[in-house]
């Protein structure tokens, strides 16, 4: 094919046009028209075999000029002009330079032939063509058999594997096999519209699939592997707009700058942990063993570190790695860490650490009072309620109390040692007095017999948990008072202060301040005294009950009583509501009120349990009692030695049958054989202050008071202590007859005027128990909470 070709050429060759396109007689066959380029600068310059249908048209319809095959008279005449040039170029050619591989490969661009820029210019491909031919009215099958002619030959001159049925048709190509007598424009206008019809087709999916979900993206990504099977138009149509929306990828956004690709940084997390604590971490260098395996632990090759808080919980606590199991089997709280000894935590014990500790040693412990606090806030408060935390002497008590030597003539110091401190047997505590610096032997430090100034000490702090109480509002009882914090069995509580006032100004404010007043604070004090707690401390809001968790006591502090509510003998926890036996003294039968304390053993009412009716046989058996507690007595106090040295047994005896008859009794009898022992004590009181004088020992009194506690109560050594006061004996000088540690609650109504003052009078009234006179001392027993423990 080529040789016949080359043969044609060297027969046929002529002068070549100046752009290298011969000129052909219009007898020629078309075949003789195709003629050979040897143009260096020819279309077909470049000696690359093409790789697309595009370029492979292009080759055909650039090297092969196709001349008409019915050349017109017109044709002929315009043949110098320029469209007969053009004519002339859509001639057939081949470039024998690029085809025998001598051409010289330039650029066309370097070209300054005006042809080759002209050329250069146009784009010809194979559809201009293949449109030309159709433009010229010729029928479609001979344009498509003139192409494909043309195409064929152009392999064959190349001689390139293809087949031209092989190549896919072209969009213009298509389009004339559908619609053969359309016109060129009619067949424009219908590609246009085939488009826009795709590109809605494409649009609506587009808009359904753009409310699909992640499936539904997949299935999307899916059909756009399949589009790409598809044909050429809704190819294209891919990279239309409305296709590009499609959200099947992330779109990523390229920035280009200076010839290079931009790629943009990830989206950096946002910064948790505080600059400082995050400086701090320098990155541990990488070794071979950690690049050669993975660490889950590790991040970035880097150890994960434990990022601590510096605020809150947390903060300023010690967060060092170890292991309070592992410190057990080996390891000492002394052990340094980074150069660092271990410094534990002042203000706070971690609670991480602090727990695990305590669950290894296994021992109790209480949480933070606020931690799991059972106390909602926002406790409604009293109104009226001005409160005041020490004592005030109002009126012309203060003037009466100055009058007073009562407790000048009781001033002592206790016994005990700087060793032992002041333990159960410190006899001011039995006593009721206060230590302080004045009046006790084992200094403060080994002291525990200081509760006021303990209560003074906790309370200067301020805050819930020091303070320990607050008022809540009860149901059916008013107000009342609960606890903020545990408390100790007999660790003191809170002071109960008001003003204190005489007998004249309490009738004064009953009759008049407070005849509206459904709720009274007067409690009955000392010295004909009384305090009204309604300007006072929290105390006054504490309610009575009738098995109660605290007691009310009365203590000789510096030399002045001061009241305070102690917890009993048992602890009392977080929330719990305090209470203590009024001993509600209602003076007349219409002021007695219901008790609703809601404990087993109510008496029904705030007052005291009525007496019940005392045996024979029991007072028989007390009389006993008493006959050898005053034997004992005398013995103690040095009395008849004969009758000492030969009568121990029987007593014991005796003793032994008091004790008997006390645990058999019921606690109507046991009522009664208290009061016995009381007349006993007073016996026994007033013997002992008779001694002292006489022997000048305060041990002795110590020794005989332990003596009748023992005498008297037997076994019950352990209830009697100082808070008991069951025993405890005050030497006062003109005290009130019946003055209680356990002070009776005065309730006073309007009609109540004389009875107050039938209260005050007997509460005032000069003792007669003992023999000495009043000025020199009346020995007072304080025996209520004694009366309470036989009741309950
Ligand atoms: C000193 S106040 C106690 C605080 C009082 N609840 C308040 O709201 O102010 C004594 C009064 O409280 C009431 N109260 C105290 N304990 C009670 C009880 N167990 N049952 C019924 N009322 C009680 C009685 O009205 C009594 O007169």
């Amino acid at each position: 094919m080529f040789s016949t070709l080359l043969e044609r050429m060297g027969s046929t060759s002529r002068p070549t046009s100046r752009d290298g396109a011969t000129r052909a007689s219009p007898s020629e066959s078309m075949l003789s028209a195709i003629t050979v380029d040897d143009s260096p600068l020819g279309q077909s310059s470049s000696s690359t075999p093409p790789t697309s249908i595009g370029d492979s048209v292009s080759i055909s319809s650039t090297s092969l000029k196709l001349e008409n095959t019915e050349p017109t008279e017109a044709a002929s005449a315009e043949s110098s002009t320029q469209r007969t040039r053009r004519a002339r170029n859509s001639i057939g050619t081949y470039n024998v330079k690029v085809l025998s591989g001598t051409a010289i490969h330039a650029p066309k661009k370097y070209s300054k032939d005006p042809t080759v820029i002209e050329s250069r210019r146009r784009t010809i491909s194979g559809d201009t063509l293949v449109s030309a031919l159709a433009s010229n009215n010729s029928s479609t099958e001979t344009v498509e058999k003139d192409a494909n002619r043309l195409v064929r030959d152009g392999i064959e001159a190349l001689d390139l594997q293809w087949s031209v049925k092989g190549l896919p048709k072209s969009r213009s190509q298509i389009g004339l096999a559908g619609s053969p007598k359309k016109s060129a424009k009619q067949r424009d206008l219908d590609r246009r519209r085939s488009t826009r019809s795709s590109g809605e087709q494409i649009e609506s999916l587009t808009k359904k699939l753009s409310v699909l979900g992640k499936r539904s993206r997949k299935t999307l990504e899916d059909g756009l592997v399949g589009l790409s099977k598809a044909k050429r138009e809704l190819r294209n149509l891919a990279d239309t707009p409305e296709f590009a929306k499609i959200d099947t990828k992330p779109v990523v956004h390229e920035v280009w700058s200076n010839g290079k690709l931009v790629v943009a940084e990830p989206p950096k997390k946002k910064k948790k942990v505080d600059e400082a604590v995050v400086e701090k971490k320098k990155p541990t260098p990488l070794t071979p063993e950690t690049d050669k395996k993975p660490d889950p632990s590790k991040f970035n090759g880097r150890k994960r570190e434990k990022v601590w808080l510096n605020k809150g919980l947390y903060a300023g606590q010690e967060h060092r790695n170890f292991d309070w199991f592992a410190d057990a089997f080996g390891k000492t709280r002394t052990d340094v860490v980074d150069g660092t000894p271990y410094q534990p935590n002042k203000f706070m014990p971690l609670p991480m650490w602090h727990g695990q500790r305590l669950l290894h040693i296994g021992r109790h412990f209480k949480l933070p009072f606020d931690v799991c606090s059972p106390l909602p806030p926002g406790q409604p408060k009293p109104d009226e309620w001005r409160k005041t935390s020490s004592n005030r002497f109002v009126g012309d008590a203060a003037a009466m109390w100055k009058k007073s030597s009562l407790f000048d003539s009781f001033s002592s110091k206790c016994v005990c040692t700087s060793e032992g401190g002041c333990d159960e047997d410190c006899q001011n505590r039995i006593m009721l007095y206060e230590c302080d610096d004045t009046n006790c032997a084992a200094g403060r430090e080994k002291c525990t017999n200081r509760a006021f100034a303990d209560l003074q000490e906790r309370r200067k702090g301020g805050g819930k948990y020091r303070i320990g109480v607050e008022v809540i509002k009860t149901e059916d009882r008013g107000y009342g008072v609960r606890t903020n914090r545990c408390f100790d069995p007999h660790q003191i509580i809170v002071e109960y202060t008001g003003e204190i006032i005489t007998e004249d100004e309490c009738d004064r404010r009953m009759n008049e301040d407070y005849k509206n007043n459904e709720c009274y604070y007067l409690m009955s004090f000392d010295q004909n005294m009384i305090i009204d707690a309604t300007k006072g401390s929290i105390a006054r809001f504490v309610n009575h009950s009738c098995k109660p968790n605290c007691r009310m006591v009365k203590w000789i502090v510096g030399g002045k009583p001061r009241m305070a509510l102690f917890a009993g003998d048992g602890p009392i926890m977080t929330g719990e509501e305090l209470t203590y036996d009024y001993n509600f003294d209602p003076f007349s039968a219409k002021n007695v009120q219901e008790c609703r304390c809601g404990s087993d053993n109510c008496r029904g009412v705030l007052g005291p349990k009525p007496k019940p009716p005392v045996k024979e046989s029991i007072k028989e058996a007390v009389k006993a009692g008493v006959k050898a507690g005053k034997r004992k007595l005398k013995e103690l106090l040095g009395g008849d030695e004969e009758n000492r040295e030969n009568s121990r047994s029987p007593k014991k005896r005796k003793i032994k049958q008091a004790k008997g008859l006390k645990r058999s009794a019921s606690s109507a009898s046991m009522k009664m054989a208290k009061g016995a022992a009381k007349a006993v004590k007073k016996t026994v009181s007033a013997q002992l202050l008779n001694a002292r004088q006489a022997v000048g020992s305060k041990r002795i009194i110590k020794k005989t008071m332990k003596a009748s506690s023992l005498k008297v109560y037997g076994n019950r050594k352990t209830q009697v202590s100082s808070r008991n006061s069951s025993l405890t004996i005050v030497a006062t000088a003109g005290s009130p007859k019946r003055s209680k540690a356990s002070p009776k609650r005065v309730k006073v109504s309007s009609l109540g005027k004389r009875s107050v003052k039938k209260n005050v009078v007997r509460s005032v009234h000069p003792a007669k128990a003992g023999s000495r006179a009043a000025s020199e001392g009346t020995i007072r027993v304080i025996s209520v909470a004694g009366e309470a423990d036989a009741e309950n």
